[in-house]
Parts: structure tokens; sequence; C-alpha cells
């Protein structure tokens, strides 16, 4: 299966609410996000026009304007989190969810914000968010 893959980078603090350990605090992660798409229609033979299965920069684009615009030096909180936390209400560029912002549920987030995005020829198969260096979640169409 022929799949193209960009890689992207954001800055971003959260806190994990209940967690036993230092990840209860607010801190800050350099996270680095894989999006790998493919054809919709794939076939085995080179590919006809541009040659793409989708423009580098066209991809670039839907995910910085979905996903790095928004997250870059943010903090995102749930609200059970804030429930227990409430003088961080006033926090500048706090996104705050109903679930807790662990790396699975930002990856699922990424997910739902760049999939509708999607030119019809493409379609998002495999994303890869690490939140440090040897950790990562990961999703496969
Ligand atoms: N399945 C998950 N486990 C953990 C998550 C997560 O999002 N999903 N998040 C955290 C913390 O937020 C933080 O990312 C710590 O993760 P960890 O990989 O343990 O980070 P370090 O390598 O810096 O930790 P060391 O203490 O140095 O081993 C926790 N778990
Ligand atoms: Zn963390």
């Amino acid at each position: 299966m022929l799949r193209v893959t960009k890689i992207f980078r954001f800055e971003t603090a959260h806190a994990i609410f209940g967690y036993c350990g230092s990840c209860k605090n607010i801190h800050g992660h350099s996270y680095v996000l894989h999006v790998t798409v493919q054809q919709a229609n794939p076939n085995e033979g080179f590919l006809d026009g541009t040659g793409f299965v989708m423009d580098f920069k066209d991809l670039k684009r839907i995910v910085k304007a979905q996903v790095v615009d928004k997250m870059d030096h943010c903090i995102i909180l749930s609200e059970a989190y804030l429930a227990q936390n409430p003088h961080l209400g006033s926090l500048e560029n706090l996104d705050i969810w109903p679930i807790e912002p662990t790396a699975e549920n930002i990856l699922l987030k990424v997910k739902s914000a760049i999939e509708g995005a999607m030119p019809p020829e493409v379609k998002l198969c495999r994303l890869k968010l690490y939140e440090t260096a040897d950790s990562y979640a990961e999703w496969e169409a």
C-alpha cells in the first residue's frame, strides 16, 4: 500500500485528573505527530497527473489549521480537573475537555479534526502521536 506521511510538532501543556503520580500536575510536552494518508481508491500502478498521493503542502495546510494552530501553546485540562481547581479557569489559552487529555484522547481529537478536512481522493490511514521520545499513541484505519 502506497502511503505518505508528514510530521508536525507542537508544544502543549496538560494534566491528568486522578492520576497517581506527577502527571496529575500541569506539565508540558513537545508533541510529535505523524500523519499518514493513502489514496481513497488505491491501485498498484504508477500515479497519474501530479504523481502525488497528496501534495505535502496541502497536508501541511490542513493539519496546521485543524490541529497545530489550535493546540500549540495551549493548556488542555478536563472539566473534572477544572472542577477541582477552579482558580485555573482564568488561564489564557485554556482548552477545557470533557475527557482527560491523554496521548490517546489527543490522538482521537486529532483524528476527528482532520478526517473531515481531507479531500475526497485521500484517506487518513494512520496517526502517531509522540508525547515523549519513547511514548506514543497510535491509530490505524
Ligand atoms: N497510556 C498513557 N499513559 C500515560 C500518559 C498518556 O497520555 N497515556 N501520560 C502520562 C504523562 O502525561 C506523561 O506523558 C509521562 O509519560 P512517560 O512516558 O512516563 O514520561 P517520561 O518518560 O518522562 O517518564 P519517566 O518518569 O521519566 O519514565 C503518563 N502515562
Ligand atoms: Zn503528560
